[in-house]
């Protein structure tokens, strides 16, 4: 397996297909199902978030043998279960519940939301309004035939402003990502789907935030504020922290859509530590 870029190269322009048709529907999906107690799914969750992490950073005569243990684990297939399952007992619900709530309170919707969900697993996240939202699936390894099979950095970016998205959601993905600078990466990559002044939904864990060395969520918000974006609305429950990002400055949207690099305001985000105790987790993003 090759490390993947720190930062992901210019894309070419490619058309935009959305999903449409009866295999887009609610009724066609199919979620994974799973017996196991909640307590069991946050524990292979975070075995599974431990070894992705360890592979990123090993050397390659290393890798075989964490992939190995995670395979032990029963791979990605049996992660992806544990976040469908489990995650919602976890969370206390499906991630886009808040989004839609907090949508709908600052934004009069006179249409459907276009929304781009990465990481989507069995894009069941939005399948409560098909009404309100207008979800465009992907994910790396999808659990339903309406998601697309594809990495974010190599989605097709839209090609004209019809094609873009009101939101990208990001929800438990950065986490997910083992390569930190891809982390910031990513963040910035959103950019490329927004219409101008579009937002970015961020969910991550609470502990990245309340529990890291390396973030606070003082920091979180500096990060995403040197990458064009706004915190339009911030809330923690007892397991997640939920971020919604408006994209600053439209106007440099539209002026230079697909060049993100002018959305930046130069800062680069190094590892530092920003809490000091032994209990502490490591979560982390660098940028560039
Ligand atoms: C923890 S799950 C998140 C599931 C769901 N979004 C939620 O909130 O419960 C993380 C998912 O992100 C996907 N993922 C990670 N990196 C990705 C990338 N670069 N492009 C697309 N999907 C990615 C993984 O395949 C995995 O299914």
């Amino acid at each position: 397996m090759t490390e993947p870029p720190a930062v992901a190269a210019p894309r070419r322009r490619q058309r935009l297909v959305r999903p449409r048709g009866k295999r887009g529907g609610a009724k066609h999906r199919k979620v994974a199902k799973s017996t196991a107690s909640a307590t069991e799914h946050a524990k292979i969750i975070a075995q599974y978030h431990a070894l992705e992490k360890q592979i990123a950073r090993a050397p390659p005569n290393e890798r075989a043998r964490l992939i190995a243990e995670q395979r032990a684990l029963g791979g990605l297939a049996a992660y992806q279960d544990q976040s469908t399952t489990g995650g919602a007992v976890l969370r206390g619900g499906e991630s886009g519940k808040w989004c839609v709530k907090v949508l709908k309170e600052i934004w009069p919707l006179s249409r459907k939301i276009q929304l781009l969900d990465v990481g989507a697993i069995a894009g069941t996240a939005y399948a409560a309004w098909p009404g309100l939202v207008q979800a465009t699936s992907i994910d790396l390894h999808p659990r339903a035939e309406h998601v697309i099979a594809s990495d974010f950095f190599d989605f097709p970016v839209p090609m004209d402003d019809a094609q873009t998205y009101d939101v990208v959601g990001l929800s438990l993905v950065l986490n997910f990502v083992g390569d930190l600078h891809r982390r910031g990466a990513m963040l910035m990559h959103a950019h490329q789907y927004l219409r101008a002044g579009g937002y970015v939904y961020v969910v991550l864990p609470l502990a990245c935030v309340s529990n890291s060395r390396y973030m606070t969520h003082e920091h979180f918000r500096a990060i995403v504020q040197s990458m064009g974006y706004d915190v339009v609305r911030q809330e923690d429950s007892l397991r997640l922290t939920r971020w919604l990002l408006q994209q600053r400055d439209p106007k440099a949207s539209e002026a230079g859509h697909h060049d993100i690099s002018l959305f930046w305001d130069g800062t680069i985000f190094k590892k530092r530590e920003l809490r000091a105790g032994a209990q502490r987790n490591n979560f982390c993003i660098l940028y560039p």
